[in-house]
């Protein structure tokens, strides 16, 4: 073999080896949109078989069919008439709220179970009513002091009497509550105590044996059950030790309560706590009175606080809400500055001391002040029942923590709006915060997707995170894409990735690494001339390079590269594992972006592929306001 040809074989070598490459990424992808349909069928077999009733207990529980669950919605128990009773007498209520009844009656029955309802809901109902109707009293451990005090508060207005144990009580309370553990005439009903007293308490967990014997531990609520599993969003160590409780106290019923558990987080907690066969009752994720929306925050000129003042000001016109920001800078800043445009607005945040936070706390719930501007430290515990608006000035970390916080809105179960403001920087800004934590990036990316949406229905892309299969029409025109997005096309970027790929490609070469922002820039030809000349600059404007760069972080053509220092840590953009798919010549990549505002000759039907470039060219240069062709509008109607 002569030295030419030789050359010539190794060159298709290459080719073939890197045409293999790319196969074995479509492979992949396959592979990824197989078993993604595959979960999709069986999710929806399960629906054919039991007909969609979301308050059905969905999950691993004990083989209970259909028929023998409907029981339990009934009234004609023996402790019906008691529960029936009490419910209006001690609790004020009328009636009971959806999947209220049945899990009550099963914990009654002694069954091990898990409650899973949207926040506000009513779950504390749950166990604080069969504990006043039962003998003995429940354990209820509660993640929170603060969480403890709010409920012991709540029970003492309505004569129940409840008592706690944690890192505050004093010692004559202690060994109080401890002596009338066992006292059948003691009269507390409940009793909380901090996960850390159940791991810690030696003592505790003995006086806890000697009420067992005496049959006087008639229930264990977990509150928060979420916090067992580490896959869960608020992991707490001391839960993973509560498996003592199931394993000390077999014929206790358990009830694990929670807000935001995907089956998987479930069947962590069942394993940790030690439950052999519980059953699961899911309602519904979807608070049918809340109206969620997305509004986009410029990164050069972010005037988002002019916005939120003026929507404060108008539509929430003396109403009460949150706005929830990144950090606890953030949320003096933002506070100030919505005093300064008049807002009545105070901070909240962990550095706070108590004293402080509880007196905006207090002032908050008695509508002196109209909005709290908090970190996330606002949170579990917080029952306002007229909450308006909740308002994120910053993208929350996943979309469980976002419907938990978004969640505190409408508890009245009367219209109140989720507004989130989405910005291009702070995907990064969070990024590097959840950098250490398990699966810190992929749950920031399915917020980043829920905001980048323009296509779905903002509860159907919730509602996957909570294993439900949505039904667009359940919405009701009750979030923004329902709203006015359905005028959408899918375009055509597989050029613009194939030159920000070799924007980072190049970076690479040359041993550099680009942040998110120096990519933007490279690629809107701000960079220094030398690479100029050796890049594919563009002409779109920023909100749309902003959004194309998003796109491929979301769809895996990029990806993010940490660099941690003693004192910071960056992110920057290397080629994704997709990236290599772009040398296939039949490799094309779409987005959907809105149609509104594109010259009408442009498209015809609002699927049709359109390349951003030609759209472009017809619509010639646009100034300030590109919200027209971007994912997301900035310009919703005021009228909601
Ligand atoms: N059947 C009912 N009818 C009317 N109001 C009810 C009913 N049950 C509960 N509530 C009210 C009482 C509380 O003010 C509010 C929230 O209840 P709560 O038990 O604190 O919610 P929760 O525990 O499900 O929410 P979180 O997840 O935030 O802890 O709902
Ligand atoms: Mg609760
Ligand atoms: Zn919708």
């Amino acid at each position: 073999m002569d030295s030419d040809s030789a050359e010539d074989v190794q060159a298709e070598l290459d080719s073939v080896e890197a045409e293999l490459e790319v196969v074995a990424l479509q492979i992949a992808e396959l592979l990824e949109k197989q078993a993604s349909l595959t979960s999709k069928k069986k999710q929806l077999l399960c629906r054919l078989e039991e007909p969609c009733d979301s308050t059905q207990p969905s999950g691993s529980g004990p083989a209970m069919t259909k028929q023998e669950l409907l029981r339990y919605e009934n009234d004609d128990f023996s402790w019906s008439t008691e529960l029936e009773q009490n419910l209006k007498d001690v609790f004020q209520l009328s009636k009971f709220r959806a999947l209220q009844l049945k899990a009550i009656n099963l914990s009654m029955s002694g069954k091990d179970l898990f409650l899973v309802m949207p926040t506000g809901r009513g779950k504390s109902l749950c166990y604080q009513l069969p504990a006043v109707c039962s003998e003995g009293f429940t354990l209820v451990v509660t993640p929170l002091v603060s969480l403890m005090e709010d409920q012991l508060m709540y029970l003492k207005s309505i004569d129940v009497e409840a008592v706690s144990l944690n890192a505050s009580s004093s010692k004559e309370h202690a060994k109080m509550v401890l002596a009338e553990m066992t006292d059948a005439k003691a009269p507390f009903k409940l009793l909380y105590v901090t996960p850390e007293k159940i791991a810690k308490s030696k003592l505790l967990m003995s006086r806890l044996e000697k009420a067992y014997n005496a049959g006087r531990l008639s229930r264990i609520a977990v509150d928060e059950v979420h916090c067992c599993s580490q896959w869960g969003h608020d992991f707490r160590p001391d839960y993973k030790l509560l498996g003592i409780l199931k394993r000390q106290f077999p014929k206790v019923p358990l009830l694990g309560l929670t807000a935001t558990a995907t089956s998987s987080v479930l069947k962590d907690c069942q394993k940790i706590l030690c439950v052999p066969e519980p059953i699961t009752l899911t309602a519904s994720f979807n608070r049918t009175n809340l109206y969620y929306e997305v509004r986009l925050k410029d990164s050069i000129s972010d005037d988002s606080i002019s916005d939120i003042s003026a929507l404060i000001k108008e539509r929430y016109k003396d109403q009460s809400g949150i706005v929830y920001v990144f950090s606890q800078k953030d949320a003096e800043t933002v506070s100030a500055d919505l005093q300064k445009k008049g807002v009545n607005a105070s901070s909240y945040h962990a550095n706070m001391n108590p004293e402080d936070k509880s007196q905006v706390h207090r002032k908050w719930a008695t509508n002196k002040i109209q909005v709290v501007v908090a970190t996330v430290a606002f949170g579990m515990g917080i029952d306002k029942a007229d909450v308006r608006f909740v308002i994120h000035h910053t993208i929350s970390k996943s979309i469980e923590n976002y419907y938990q916080e978004s969640g505190r809105a409408g508890r009245d179960d009367k219209p109140a709006d989720c507004i989130v403001y989405f910005g291009f920087n702070d995907i990064f800004r969070i990024s590097t915060m959840v950098v250490m934590e398990n699966v810190g990036q992929q749950k920031l990316l399915t917020m980043v997707d829920y905001c980048q949406n323009v296509d779905r229905c903002r509860r159907s892309v919730i509602a996957v995170h909570f294993d439900e299969v949505w039904d667009d029409e359940g919405c009701n025109e009750m979030c923004d894409v329902c709203r006015h997005g359905n005028d959408y096309i899918t375009v055509d970027i597989t050029q613009h990735a194939k030159d920000v790929v070799q924007i980072v490609e190049l970076a690479g070469t040359l041993d550099e690494k680009l942040t998110p922002l120096k990519v933007t820039e490279a690629w809107m030809g701000k960079g220094p001339a030398k690479r100029r000349k050796m890049i594919q600059t563009t002409t779109l404007s920023r909100l749309e390079v902003e959004a194309i760069i998003t796109s491929l972080l979301l769809q895996g053509y990029l990806s993010e590269d940490f660099s941690f220092t003693p004192y910071t840590t960056y992110f920057y953009l290397k080629l994704g594992r997709k990236a290599p798919l772009l040398k296939n010549q039949s490799h094309s990549i779409t987005m959907k972006m809105r149609r509104t505002g594109l010259d009408a000759n442009t498209v015809s039907t609002t699927q049709q592929t359109v390349k951003v470039s030609q759209v472009k060219t017809k619509e010639g240069k646009r100034s300030g306001d590109n919200a027209a062709n971007y994912p997301v509008t900035k310009k919703v109607k005021k009228d909601l």
